[in-house]
């Protein structure tokens, strides 16, 4: 569970078990969004979850009872039924040409938690309460549903990618689109470079078919163009009204996700019969509740090849020090994996873990160590670090995320200057490889994942589901409400077994 509920007077941290602060009995306690830019945006987010949870009272004896009614309410899909009881099912046109398909039951389910922790000690437990009560936590299983909502006829369906570049956009756009068709959409297009192309007169549909998608996965960046920024949810449905569009595929991060919900809001205010389905996109794989978002194992592996560079300049260089930084806003799961991964890094730094450049214990003295005992070193760094020893320049980019200094020149000069003054040697190469990763082509299992998100994500607007998003869980596909999904970034749990791991790959001690 992501929100914890307090005990009578004490309350535990979700995203660090052993923090016990107090609160006041049945109070709710929230993440603290991690960004100060981003803080508006998820308060607001964070404020619809805190709002659709209960707050427990431990000590009342229903609690657990109470708890699941209220998850169930949670993670309850919303449906155009909700809004229009009498619309109207016909049984599906998802046909394929060898043999019919098979269909998800609608009350099937899929677990969210799997482990069930015996203690609150348990390496990257997740409790509800000090006990660590198992308590059962179903979703919504996604797949094509025997009944549909939407004649295909009557679908005029919208593909919009926002935000950066990720590998498998395409991937995913090319089965929206061959999804769409055998259902029997013929009226599918593109709304070119993100939400800006709803408002932005000089920025045509891009009409799309199984012809035009056929071969696009087979290049990286989107078809579609991508942008931050852009027009207002008004405008936005406005434009979808004026076009005829009930059907919008959403493939973006947190920040387009949050623009998604509202656009599901705004066409339900309206009484828009339309399905608002979403595709998590987020290469620093933020994204609550799923195994990993698409993208993430091909930034992985591509950031592998420039850790592996950095080492090989190290490594044949007197003294030789690689820094890489990698991408992470706030979470640091690509320098980590990576890291890991690649078995090369001395030092991984990422935001959810403090750390000290100078001082006794901090990173340029152990670099020193390294120096002296291996003779070269290799530190891979997320974007997100260390942003604290920076200037703070209030900036933010076009879709209000605050502009982060950069860490890894920073690294790059203190260390320069750490060794000039103390009289040693060393050969300083910084690698950023960012724009270069996210531009690749998805891998083989990213491929994969897209393909299946792309397809639920068509079931799901068939079905009728509008303002819900699909992913991977526990290696099965699950549909989620929105603002589940976005209430706070997913980051490292510096307590979970994986970080653990990363150290003892790394080797390197508490920089702190
Ligand atoms: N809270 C919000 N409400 C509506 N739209 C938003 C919100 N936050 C961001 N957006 C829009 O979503 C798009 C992508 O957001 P951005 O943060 O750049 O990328 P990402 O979706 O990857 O997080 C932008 O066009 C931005 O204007
Ligand atoms: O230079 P840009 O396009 O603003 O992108 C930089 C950002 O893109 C990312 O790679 C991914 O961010 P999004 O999920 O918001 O697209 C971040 O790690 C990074 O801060
Ligand atoms: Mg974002």
């Amino acid at each position: 569970m992501d929100v914890l509920i307090s005990s009578a007077t004490m309350c535990i941290s979700p995203k660090n078990p052993f923090l016990v602060r107090s609160a006041r009995p049945g109070s709710l306690i929230l993440p603290k969004p991690r960004s100060p830019a981003n803080s508006v945006r998820f308060h607001r987010v964070a404020a619809v979850a805190a709002a659709r949870a209960t707050a427990i009272d431990l000590s009342d004896p229903e609690w657990k009872l109470k708890y699941q009614r209220d998850f169930e309410e949670r993670f309850n899909i919303p449906h155009i039924t909700d809004a229009f009881p009498d619309a109207e099912a016909i049984p599906s046109t998802f046909c394929l040409k060898m043999r019919s398909p098979t269909y998800i039951n609608n009350k099937d389910r899929v677990l969210l938690k799997v482990i069930n922790y015996s203690s609150p000690a348990s390496a990257g437990a997740v409790c509800i309460d000090p006990d660590c009560t198992w308590i059962e936590q179903w979703v919504q299983r996604a797949g094509p549903r025997e009944n549909i909502y939407f004649r295909p006829e009557d679908v005029k369906a919208a593909i919009v990618t926002c935000g950066g570049l990720c590998p498998g956009l395409n991937d995913v756009i090319r089965l929206i689109v061959i999804t769409l068709e055998i259902y029997g959409v013929k009226n599918i297009v593109g709304i070119p470079f993100g939400y800006r192309g709803f408002s932005d007169k000089n920025l045509p549909e891009i009409p799309l078919s199984r012809k035009v998608v056929q071969n696009i996965h087979l290049s990286g960046g989107s078809l579609l163009g991508v942008s931050r920024g852009g027009p207002t949810v008004t405008e936005i449905v406005d434009s979808m009204e004026e076009r005829g569009i009930n059907m919008l595929f959403v493939l973006g991060g947190n920040g387009t996700h949050a623009g998604a919900n509202a656009i599901h809001n705004e066409c339900v205010k309206r009484r828009m019969k339309v399905a608002v389905v979403g595709v998590p996109k987020t290469i620093d794989n933020d994204i609550l509740h799923m195994d990993k978002t698409f993208g993430f194992d091909t930034a992985v592996e591509e950031a592998q090849r420039a850790i592996n560079s950095a080492y090989i300049e190290a490594h044949s260089a007197y003294h030789g020090i690689g820094v890489v930084k990698l991408m992470g806003r706030s979470s640091g799961f690509i320098a980590m994996q990576a890291s890991l991964a690649s078995g090369q890094v001395d030092i991984c730094l990422i935001p959810e873990v403090p750390f000290n450049f100078h001082g006794p214990d901090g990173v340029l003295k152990h670099l020193n160590y390294l120096i002296e005992t291996k003779g070269s070193a290799v530190v891979c760094v997320a974007e997100g670090a260390g942003q604290s020893f920076l200037e703070n320049t209030n900036a933010k980019d076009a879709s209000g995320n605050k502009v982060l200094g950069d860490i890894g020149v920073h690294i790059q000069q203190e260390t320069k200057k750490y060794f000039k003054e103390n009289g040693v040697a060393a050969d300083v190469k910084y690698i950023d490889p960012t724009y270069m990763i996210r531009a690749v082509r998805a891998n083989a299992s990213d491929g994969i994942l897209c393909t299946v998100l792309g397809q639920n994500a068509v079931h799901g607007a068939f079905a009728g589901y509008s303002g819900i998003t699909v992913g991977i869980i526990n290696n099965h596909y699950a549909y989620l409400p929105i603002p589940e999904v976005i209430a706070y970034d997913k980051s490292v749990d510096p307590n979970s077994r994986m970080w653990h791991r990363c150290l003892t790959s790394t080797g390197q001690p508490d920089f702190l």
